[in-house]
């Protein structure tokens, strides 16, 4: 998954095909994986990339429905962000954060298709969890924000919020407990696990038919099964 490999998939891919040949264009995506963030998607993007009949949004992540200058470019601008495709083949994109995003369900049944189909990955919550605090502590690291004490205001998760509230202190057992030792179901850290609660929202605007969902774990161990 390193740039070097992208680059290598870049230039030696299957079945190359850019914009202006004929019948090879940028099309709106025809699934999108949503997430949940930390449950895998960048292995399966990886995976998927390679697929003939697959064409990948060469960006890692597009954030168009869940952050709002993106989405205030249009539809059009979306679909510039996917790769050129060949009509026989299926677009995809993923951002992890659409699942948790309140306006990414209704936005993709309006804006893209009704068909659009939906795959989330979803893996153990508390494993998430602790992938997901590392992730934030090693950024913390890198921009020097610093996460500590940052309120958290349930108001922030009623949409179209566009991204959980993290409260992150120096261990992760400080950071999703409360002072009296219950689990802060507000801390992003385990807001995002709760799949429960965020797919209950995408079957309000997709049928279940269209919305696959993967168990992560299993993925791990044999993700050629659930390749197929
Ligand atoms: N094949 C496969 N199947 C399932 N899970 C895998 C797989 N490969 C990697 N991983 C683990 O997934 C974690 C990263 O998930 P994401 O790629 O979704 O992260 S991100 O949301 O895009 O940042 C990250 O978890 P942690 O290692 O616990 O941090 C990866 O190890």
């Amino acid at each position: 998954m390193t740039s070097d490999t992208e680059k290598y998939l870049d230039t030696n891919s299957y079945r190359p095909c850019q914009s202006g040949i004929k019948d090879c264009r940028k099309r709106l995506p025809q699934a999108i994986v949503i997430g949940a963030k930390k449950c895998g998607t960048g292995t399966l993007r990886y995976f998927l990339r390679v697929h003939p009949q697959v064409a990948f949004s060469k960006h890692v992540e597009i954030h168009y429905f869940d952050v709002p200058w993106k989405y205030k470019n249009g539809i059009n601008w979306y679909r510039n962000q996917m790769s050129p495709s060949w009509p026989d083949q299926i677009t995809l994109e993923k951002t992890p954060r659409y699942f948790v995003c309140g306006r990414a369900p209704t936005a993709i049944h309006d804006d893209i298709s009704p068909k659009t189909k939906i795959i989330i990955l979803i893996r153990d919550p508390v494993k998430r969890a602790v992938s997901d605090y590392l992730a934030v502590k090693h950024m913390e690291g890198i921009t020097k924000i610093t996460f500590e004490n940052i309120t958290v205001k349930s108001s922030h998760l009623t949409p179209p919020y566009t991204d959980p509230i993290y409260y992150i202190r120096s261990s992760f057992e400080e950071s999703v407990l409360d002072s009296n030792g219950s689990i802060n179901i507000w801390n992003g850290l385990i807001n995002i696990g709760l799949y429960a609660n965020h797919i209950r929202r995408w079957l309000q605007v997709f049928p279940k038919e269209q919305i696959l969902v993967l168990d992560s774990d299993e993925f791990v161990q044999n993700p050629l099964k659930r390749l197929h």
